[in-house]
């Protein structure tokens, strides 16, 4: 993996990162670093997130995924970092991105004809909560339970259950006697992915786990005092330093259909451990070529607040375009889909600087086990910087809970200050719906 900065130097790009403000950031990356080896060695929390490529048991999950590992499919109960990193997996990695179904929403429209559109017979149950008391995870487990129930299928013996110690999904597991893996001490959920919390599906459909942590070893060791010495700190000093500078959102947009969850992934992770105290580059998701049609405008031509992330893969399946027989077509004659994509890749980095907006790159050199894991591992290293960088608490996320405290309060009929602030919302309804 390897990461080109030089696109977001304040000598081609506003914002832009002044050369020597980086080498005097440097200092701070070296800081950082030493703060990050220290909480890793100590396995503190949160920066034992750092240590999973060695801590994760491959043989474990492999183990506890035995009795399911013939499911032609699964189906993940779980939301946020308990779903995301385990579908990034799959959909990068899997034979049949559709052979893993995630339910992380409670979109009563979409659990239905998710659960209508699978033979569960066939489907393993993958259900991840770190807590086991989240709403939606529960809510929709309990509703998938009933679904294989109602159609004779023994969900006892299709499940593999990942949770804390405590709460209600571990009793319910220990009162079923269910296959389970635990949590990763330490890890918040959004950093889990080189766990049990994002392998087991990845390991019932056949994907190479070990890979993937293999892939996370060698971002960990490219871990460095110099930003200047480490893809994933480069990265993260850059973003930190243009966030500085004013680049306030963070688009994502790779350049592979199937890292289009990876952008998702990434999303939660910068979101949830970067914005405290006011702070914080807002992720935004795009796809490459497809966003070239849609946000691009935005990129190039809108509020001076944005840098862009590019990632791609070098290595690209054979597709052939068929010669055109229409000669304002000629220009396509004798390349393939792989060929194109690359060559609107290329176009569309450089029209950044084009327009002297910031762009970074991340290139991996194929989609595969290694690469994803050295690729998920990195932007982990890199929010860790950047948490340290800007001083702010990484791997907690209060500001959460006043959202789940409402939805209690409000599902139990409860009088409490946040239905008190529900109720005496500010209203200016405009046009008519049917009350219901
Ligand atoms: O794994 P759990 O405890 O169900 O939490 C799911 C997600 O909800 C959050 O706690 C936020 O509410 C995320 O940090 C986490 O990934």
């Amino acid at each position: 993996m390897h990461v080109d900065i030089g696109a977001a130097l304040a000598s081609v790009a506003d914002p832009g990162v002044e050369r020597a403000t980086l080498d005097d950031l440097n200092k701070r990356v070296a800081a950082a670093h030493d703060r990050i080896e220290q909480g890793r060695e100590a396995d503190e929390f949160g920066y034992a997130s750092l240590n999973l490529p060695e801590a994760t048991d491959a043989d474990a999950i492999r183990a506890a995924v035995a009795p399911v590992d013939d499911a032609d499919s699964v189906i993940t109960v779980g939301i946020g970092g308990s779903a995301l990193g385990a579908k990034t997996i799959t959909e990068a990695l899997a034979d049949d991105p559709g052979s893993h179904v995630v339910l992380d929403n409670v979109d009563p429209e979409h659990v239905r004809r998710t659960l209508d559109g699978l033979s569960l017979a066939d489907t393993a149950i993958n259900v991840v909560s770190r807590s086991g008391t989240t709403a939606e995870t529960l809510a929709n487990f309990l509703v998938v339970r009933a679904a294989y129930e109602d159609r004779g299928v023994d969900w006892t013996e299709r499940i593999v259950v990942t949770t804390g110690e405590d709460g209600p999904l571990r009793a319910l597991a220990d009162q079923h006697d269910l296959p389970t893996l635990p949590v990763p001490e330490g890890v918040p959920g959004r950093f889990s992915a080189l766990s049990a919390v994002g392998l087991v599906p990845p390991a019932i459909l056949g994907i190479d786990i070990e890979g993937l942590l293999a892939g996370g070893r060698t971002a960990a060791d490219n871990l460095a005092p110099s930003l200047y010495d480490s893809p994933a700190y480069a990265y993260g000093a850059m973003a930190y330093a243009l966030e500085e500078e004013g680049a306030k959102v963070n688009a994502v947009m790779p350049y592979a259909e199937r890292l289009e969850s990876f952008g998702e992934w990434f999303a939660q992770l910068w979101a949830e451990s970067l914005g405290k105290d006011g702070r914080g580059q807002t992720p935004a998701r795009a796809l490459g070529a497809t966003d070239q049609h849609s946000q691009l405008q935005l990129y190039r031509a809108g509020h001076r607040d944005k840098v862009v992330t590019f990632v791609r893969p070098r290595e690209r399946a054979d597709v052939a375009i068929p010669d055109p027989d229409h000669e304002d077509l000629s220009y396509l004659s004798g390349t393939d889909l792989g060929g194109l994509i690359d060559a609107e890749y290329e176009a569309t980095v450089a029209s950044l600087p084009a327009a002297d907006r910031p762009e970074l790159e991340v290139e991996i050199d194929r989609l595969d086990a290694e690469n994803l894991g050295e690729l998920l591992y990195a932007m982990e290293a890199a929010c860790v910087l950047v948490g340290e960088l800007a001083d702010v608490e990484t791997f907690t996320q209060p500001a959460v809970e006043w959202g789940k405290n409402a939805t209690r309060a409000l599902i139990r009929g409860e009088k409490t200050d946040e239905t008190a602030v529900i109720d005496k919302r500010e209203r200016l309804r405009i046009g008519e719906t049917e009350s219901l």
